[in-house]
């Protein structure tokens, strides 16, 4: 069956958004669903309806504190693509723990000096580089079964993470500023939101929305 964001309205599952006094409504012990194309219902992140739940009003300014995380961890995501193409064929593993660790130490310090929690930033950025294998590892075994499809140019790893670099900045700089929506009672239904939101203007496949969520899911909290 395919499920269509009308059809998830009428059955009252989600979503009624009208920032900046976002509501949404949540029934059935469902609290979301996200579409991919193809129409297969992915579950969202962190849904935690109990049975029936209704949240009438989120504080204000919950979605624009929420949508840049989305919406950063989705840009991240895009360079995945560029980094598995840098990285097939070359030998160079999809895991490299010692970059991963520069990765957690720039932004723990940089948490700390914009007023971010650095131990819940360095826990979404676990999230955020989990997501990113997730797409690399897809595309290398994509590439795998069908070479035609793999990438004809190599893109320079060392510009990547200098690209990488500028959305972890800007992300640890959002998470900041998101503190009160991220720790609210709201914010799962929101990010719920956004994530839909932002799936939509990033037009992204079911690859990237799977790992969209996997990104989410430290967001709240
Ligand atoms: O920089 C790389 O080599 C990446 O693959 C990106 C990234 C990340 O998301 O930051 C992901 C996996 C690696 O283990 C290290 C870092």
């Amino acid at each position: 069956m395919t499920l269509r964001p009308t059809s998830l309205l009428k059955r009252g599952i989600l979503v009624r958004l009208v920032p900046p006094a976002v509501r949404v409504l949540a029934a059935g012990g469902v609290a979301a669903a996200l579409l991919v194309g193809g129409g297969t219902a992915i579950a969202a992140p962190a849904a935690s309806a109990t049975s029936t739940a209704y949240v009438a009003s989120a504080p204000r300014g919950s979605y624009a504190q929420l949508h840049p995380l989305s919406a950063l961890s989705a840009q991240r995501l895009a360079t995945a693509d560029l980094v598995a193409a840098a990285k097939y064929g070359t030998g160079s593993p999809i895991d490299d723990p010692a970059r991963e660790q520069q990765v957690l130490d720039a932004v723990a310090r940089q948490a700390a000096e914009v007023g971010a929690d650095p131990a819940a930033t360095v826990r979404i950025f676990r999230d955020q580089i989990e997501a990113n294998k997730v797409v690399q590892r897809a595309l290398h075994r994509k590439w795998d079964a069908d070479p035609a499809s793999a990438p004809t140019e190599r893109p320079d790893l060392t510009k990547v993470r200098a690209e990488i670099n500028r959305i972890n900045g800007e992300l640890v700089r959002a998470i900041a500023a998101a503190t009160p929506a991220r720790t609210s009672p709201y914010c799962s239904a929101v990010l719920t939101a956004t994530t839909a939101h932002v799936r939509h203007e990033q037009r992204l496949d079911a690859l990237h929305t799977v790992a969209l969520l996997r990104a989410s899911r430290s967001l709240c909290g």
